[in-house]
């Protein structure tokens, strides 16, 4: 499989330079030349075979040429093997319509490690024998830093540098990521900064040649294409057991970075008979006015209690946005900067009208989440995390028949207990496995969200490429 950039002049690249490398060195993400398809009998054949086989039937087209379907195998054997449900990602029915897909049964409590646990061993395998040395640069909105730095911390050959909005992640999300004290593992608090002040600095990063030209840059945000693609096997492994490949199943995806809901998209793309995928996002809505109105313009982030979404440039987007509009790298790289310059941009009539087969979007306010956390919990018995919460009440906006709704639940609740018991009065637990968070010594640097104070906090730790 051949990688190309949605801005179209960055080399192409095969998976394991894809998954090395993270903005691509035009500016653009990294996708497949062209989507693989499995057809409704290779679908049906996934019926009845474990999250772990299907992973590999799922993903061995995109890693063709870099790695046999057994060398796959092994690999996704130890990444889900640390998860502790036995489905990896079961499947939870609430009445007749509406399932929660359970995505937090990773060492983190999130969806993100779904992909990260295979990307820290994907790293691990493309850097053994080679003197490189990857200094990875992230950002995060609670998330994507617990689980990267659980995937990376102590393994040879990478650092890690993890920005995150000083005090707008949760507690248990915060400490998850600055009690991990393993030397390859940098934890910067940005202050009086959103997300996308994280996300810029990383991509302005990416995007200097003075900075970049430095080191080994690599990502672990979604902006790496590997993530994706290990987020693709869900919507496989839920859709095939309710009833695919002759039975449409539609998801709803809380969204932010737009990376969840990409992986459901190119679910679609390679065959799987999706119904409709619902972006449901919280009141940072980019997303909800892009795909209504056509209005992709940036305003002012809003902290809300679902603090992983809010987020207000989402980097996935510009994939759609490019396979939308005919794959040309020369027109998308010239809206993508008018956005990058004006911060406004309107999608184009191809986009708009590409995306609305399958892409309903709704916004989701503060009573709406809350009501939808008691509706789980009151009418279902069961504790949602406020992402799911947003996912699971956009669903229930939707008018879709008999076709089953799968919402993603995308973290554990615990990870959110003040939001949690302020809707529902109940706390939830933390459980055993990270039961001691609130023992362990933390440790984080606080930093200006300055270009120059955090590449030059990064430059005093990084090892210089050769
Ligand atoms: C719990 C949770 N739900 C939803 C999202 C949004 O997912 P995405 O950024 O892939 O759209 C995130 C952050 O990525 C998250 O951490
Ligand atoms: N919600 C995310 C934000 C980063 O998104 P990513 O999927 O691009 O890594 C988080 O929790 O950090």
């Amino acid at each position: 499989m051949r990688y190309i950039s949605t801005r179209g002049t960055a080399p192409v690249l095969d998976f394991k330079a894809v998954t090395l490398t993270g903005l691509a060195s035009d500016g653009g993400l990294y996708l497949p030349e062209s989507w693989p398809t499995l057809s409704p009998e290779q679908i049906a054949a996934l019926r009845g075979l474990s999250y772990l086989d299907t992973a590999v039937e799922v993903m061995l087209p995109f890693v063709e040429g870099t790695l046999s379907r057994d060398e796959l195998k092994e690999l996704c054997e130890q990444a889900y093997g640390r998860f502790s449900h036995a489905a990896v990602t079961p499947l939870v029915q609430l009445d007749g319509t509406h399932w929660l897909l359970e995505l937090f049964h990773g060492p983190t409590l999130a969806f993100k490690d779904v992909a990260l646990q295979l990307l820290g061993l994907l790293f691990e395998r493309f850097l053994t024998g080679s003197d490189k040395q990857l200094t990875v640069v992230g950002a995060t909105s609670g998330d994507t830093g617990s689980a990267a730095i659980d995937a990376l911390a102590g393994r040879a050959g990478v650092d890690v540098f993890m920005l995150h909005p000083k005090g707008r992640v949760s507690d248990v999300q915060r400490r998850q990521m600055t009690t991990v004290l393993a030397p390859n593992i940098h934890n910067i608090a940005l202050e009086d900064a959103s997300f996308d002040d994280c996300q810029a600095l990383v991509k302005a990063m990416f995007n200097s040649p003075d900075f970049s030209g430095k080191f080994a840059l690599s990502a672990v945000n979604s902006i790496n294409w590997a993530r994706l693609m290990a987020q693709i096997v869900y919507y496989f492994y839920a859709a095939v057991r309710l009833g695919a490949p002759e039975r449409p199943v539609a998801f709803s995806v809380p969204t932010g970075n737009f990376g969840d809901v990409f992986a459901g998209y190119v679910a679609a793309k390679m065959g799987l008979p999706v119904a409709k995928l619902i972006v449901a996002t919280n009141v940072n809505d980019i997303l909800h006015r892009a795909l209504s109105q056509g209005d992709y313009s940036q305003g002012t982030v809003v902290p809300t209690p679902s603090p992983s979404m809010d987020i207000q440039v989402s980097s996935n987007f510009e994939r759609l946005l490019f396979d939308l509009g005919g794959r040309d790298g020369r027109a998308l790289a010239a809206q993508m900067q008018g956005f990058e310059t004006t911060k406004a941009m309107r999608l184009t009539n191809a986009q708009l009208s590409g995306a609305a087969p399958l892409l309903h979007s709704e916004r989701i306010d503060l009573d709406d989440m809350a009501l939808a956390m008691r509706w789980a919990s009151d009418g279902c018995g069961q504790v949602i995390d406020p992402h799911t919460a947003i996912a699971l009440s956009a669903a229930r906006r939707a008018d879709l028949g008999d076709v089953p709704i799968v919402t993603l639940a995308t973290a554990h609740p615990a990870k959110f207990r003040d939001a949690v018991e302020r809707a529902t009065g109940a706390r939830p637990t933390v459980p055993a496995r990270i039961g001691d968070l609130f023992d362990r010594e933390e440790r984080y640097a606080s930093l200006p969200g300055s270009f120059e104070a955090v590449t030059a906090y990064i430059a005093e730790r990084a090892v210089p490429s050769a």
